[in-house]
């Protein structure tokens, strides 16, 4: 998660000149900085990841999003009450998922090419409610009190938003497919906000949707959910969705998360397997190196020897040495290969 970005000077050179949607939009630019963290740490990644944003889907359906440097993403005309859904534009006739977006398409099929199958490309979206929170809220919060506000004072105009945020988003992962990712990720950043209940009704059900939409079009495409603190929610996702990774930050313990899936999976009578991913504390990157290595050893290890995807369990940030992230991914290497 921004494996490409601040914590590069590479990354922080190409931004000096270039706004950060400036980059997205323009697929020379995208191909660039996908491509800089493969080619820092060459046989160690076994993936890019399109460098785009969450917010681009905001953008499509007619919201203004600026990236305010230091301070992270800005909307500065959010979604107050429910008849501001009259201003999106996913409506109007003529709207088209693949025209708003295809700046997006042609970046993955031009970094497709440049990657020349060194290592796969991934694509992603942001969830439906994160996506919204972002709308209402116009920016990051540390409550989201005015985007929960909306869920509990006026619920079915809630649910219509995130009904069509999930459409536009089913809708594009399936064109990123086509225009050449080879995996999916969902990004429900801020699942954590929302209690069990909350979470069943407003979050789960869209993401469901988006799963099985994608997995009728794209039945052999890898599709990864990270619900970021919904702990609480494994077993449903592992049962109810057709998400064939699940994504864990690390306030999940790894092999207690192991069990409760092979546990729900087995109750529910189902064969399929379910990847886990994750989940080191991205902030164990700024200890001393010795701790570094045992955590990310006792990481994967407690994952077991299968069905684990190495990973933080959030993003990079922008004072993180790259030589740090070396060290983790040489690490989950040489431990993966002694569990095997
Ligand atoms: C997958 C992805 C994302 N953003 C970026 C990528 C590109 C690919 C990659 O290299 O990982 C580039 C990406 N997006 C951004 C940056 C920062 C760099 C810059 O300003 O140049 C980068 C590299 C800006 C951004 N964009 C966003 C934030 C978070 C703000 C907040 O806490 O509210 C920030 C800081 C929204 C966002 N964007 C994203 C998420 C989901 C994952 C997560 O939880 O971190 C979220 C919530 C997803």
């Amino acid at each position: 998660m921004r494996q490409a970005g601040r914590y590069l000077p590479e990354f922080r050179a190409i931004r000096v000149e270039n706004d950060f949607f400036n980059v997205c939009r323009t697929p020379e630019l995208a191909t660039e900085v996908t491509l800089q963290p493969i080619r820092r740490y060459p046989e160690l990644l076994d993936a890019a990841i399109i460098f785009s944003d969450i917010l681009v889907i905001p953008q499509a359906m007619g919201m203004q999003v600026e990236m305010v440097p230091g301070k992270g993403p800005h909307l500065p005309e959010p979604l107050r009450e429910p008849r501001d859904l009259a201003r999106l534009t996913d409506q109007r006739k003529g709207f088209s998922v693949g025209r708003e977006l295809d700046y997006v398409y042609k970046a993955i099929t031009n970094t497709r090419h440049a990657l020349a199958g060194r290592v796969p490309l991934l694509g992603f979206v942001g969830a439906p409610w994160t996506l919204m929170a972002y709308m209402v809220e116009g920016g990051g919060s540390k409550t989201f009190a005015e985007a929960k506000a909306w869920l509990f004072r006026c619920p079915q105009a809630a649910h219509e938003l995130l009904r069509r945020i999930a459409a536009v988003a089913a809708e594009f992962l399936v064109g990123q497919v086509h225009a050449g990712a080879q995996a999916l990720q969902v990004f429900e950043s801020w699942a954590g906000e929302l209690s069990p209940r909350d979470f069943a009704e407003f979050s789960l059900p869209y993401l469901r949707q988006i799963a099985a939409h994608v997995k009728q079009r794209c039945p052999d495409v890898p599709l990864t959910v990270f619900a970021k603190g919904a702990h609480y929610a494994l077993e449903q996702l592992a049962t109810e969705t057709a998400f064939d990774v699940i994504s864990i930050d690390w306030t999940i313990d790894p092999a207690a998360a192991r069990i409760r899936v092979d546990r729900a999976l087995r109750s529910a009578g189902s064969a399929r397997r379910v990847v886990l991913q994750g989940n080191l504390d991205p902030t164990l990157l700024f200890a001393d190196e010795d701790t570094l290595r045992r955590r990310t050893a006792e990481m994967c290890a407690s994952f077991g020897a299968t069905g684990h995807i190495a990973n933080l369990g959030h993003g990079m940030m922008p004072a993180h040495d790259p030589e740090r992230l070396r060290v983790f991914l040489q690490t989950v290497h040489s431990a993966s290969r002694a569990l095997r």
